[in-house]
């Protein structure tokens, strides 16, 4: 097994912007997210898109959490829904999609990622999107390419291992994920891994502890979306967010504990300004 590490010579740049560009080429990030009592991951999320050049970014939410929303990133269009049928109208406008953030485990939850699930785009899925999913594999079957990003307790659930035997195994554990539910996999965690159903795999070796808070995996799931939805492949996505998250993290790192999640936004842009200018 060859490791690749993820540095300067390989990590893959956004292509700069056109002059006449306009947000319809920068693709409509729709995130299914923020069930009942989680609207923050589904926000932040919402934002990491938005600030990492998406076009346009729809946050699907539950209703009680729309007016927060807005109040906080009007930039961002937010719907209440809690039903697939609520969801299925949403979905012919997204090339990209990020499912699970916050979104709870419920009958309602289920069904709307299953509606989600037959989208033909790629789907980036996180958080209880991977819950629901190592409950019933047979039933969530993506219509389109699909990005898992995983914690190890999460990875734990989808191999039916321990988050343990994850950890004393994270390279076999994020490759055997990506042959066994054909995506590409970001097993998160210190020393991220990145691994595609062909084998490749590769590391980020930066971040830092400060990021042990919540919402910080919340924000790499929004910083995906948005590299997808501005054209790149799943795996340059995967690598670029991933890098610029970890990079970020180290930026903060000087200010000790509290750092929040996002408090990411401000260098994960600056850095991405230095490596692949607009
Ligand atoms: N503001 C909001 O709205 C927020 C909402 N959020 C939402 O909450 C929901 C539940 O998600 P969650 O991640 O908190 O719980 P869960 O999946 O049970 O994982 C915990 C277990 O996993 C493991 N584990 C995790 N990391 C590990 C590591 N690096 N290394 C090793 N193990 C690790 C660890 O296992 P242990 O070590 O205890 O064996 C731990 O017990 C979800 O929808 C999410 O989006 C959050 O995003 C927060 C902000
Ligand atoms: N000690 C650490 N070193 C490096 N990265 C970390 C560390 N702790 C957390 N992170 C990063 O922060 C993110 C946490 O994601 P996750 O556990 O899904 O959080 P949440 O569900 O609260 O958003 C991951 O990208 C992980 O790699």
């Amino acid at each position: 097994m060859t490791t690749i590490e993820l540095n300067e010579e390989n990590l893959p740049r956004l292509a700069p912007r056109p002059c006449d560009c306009h947000k319809g080429q920068l693709g409509h990030a729709v995130i299914v997210a923020g069930g009942a009592g989680m609207g923050g991951a589904g926000l932040l999320a919402a934002q990491a898109c938005l600030r990492l050049g998406a076009g346009l970014v729809s946050l699907l939410t539950h209703p009680d959490h729309v007016a927060a929303s807005l109040a906080r990133q009007p930039e961002v269009m937010v719907h209440g829904v809690t039903t697939a049928a609520g969801l299925q109208p949403l979905l012919p406008q997204a090339t990209v999609l990020l499912l699970g953030p916050g979104l709870g485990q419920t009958g309602q939850a289920a069904d709307m990622l299953e509606a989600a699930a037959g989208s033909p785009v790629v789907q980036v899925w996180d958080a209880d999107a991977l819950n629901l999913l190592a409950l019933q594999p047979e039933r969530f079957i993506a219509a389109g390419p699909r990005i898992l990003t995983p914690h190890p307790g999460e990875a734990a659930r989808l191999l039916g291992w321990s988050a343990g035997e994850v950890q004393a195994q994270r390279e076999q554990a994020a490759l055997q994920l990506a042959r066994q539910y054909q995506s590409v996999v970001v097993l998160k965690g210190h020393g991220s891994l990145i691994a595609d159903p062909g084998g490749q795999l590769l590391v980020c070796r930066h971040g830092h502890p400060v990021m042990a808070g919540p919402g910080f995996g919340d924000v790499l799931g929004g910083v995906i979306t948005a590299f997808v939805a501005q054209g790149m492949s799943s795996v340059d996505a995967a690598c670029l967010a991933v890098w610029l998250h970890a990079r970020a993290g180290e930026r903060l790192a000087a200010q000790g504990r509290g750092v929040i999640a996002s408090d990411l936004l401000t260098p994960m842009r600056a850095l991405l300004e230095a490596w692949s200018p607009v």
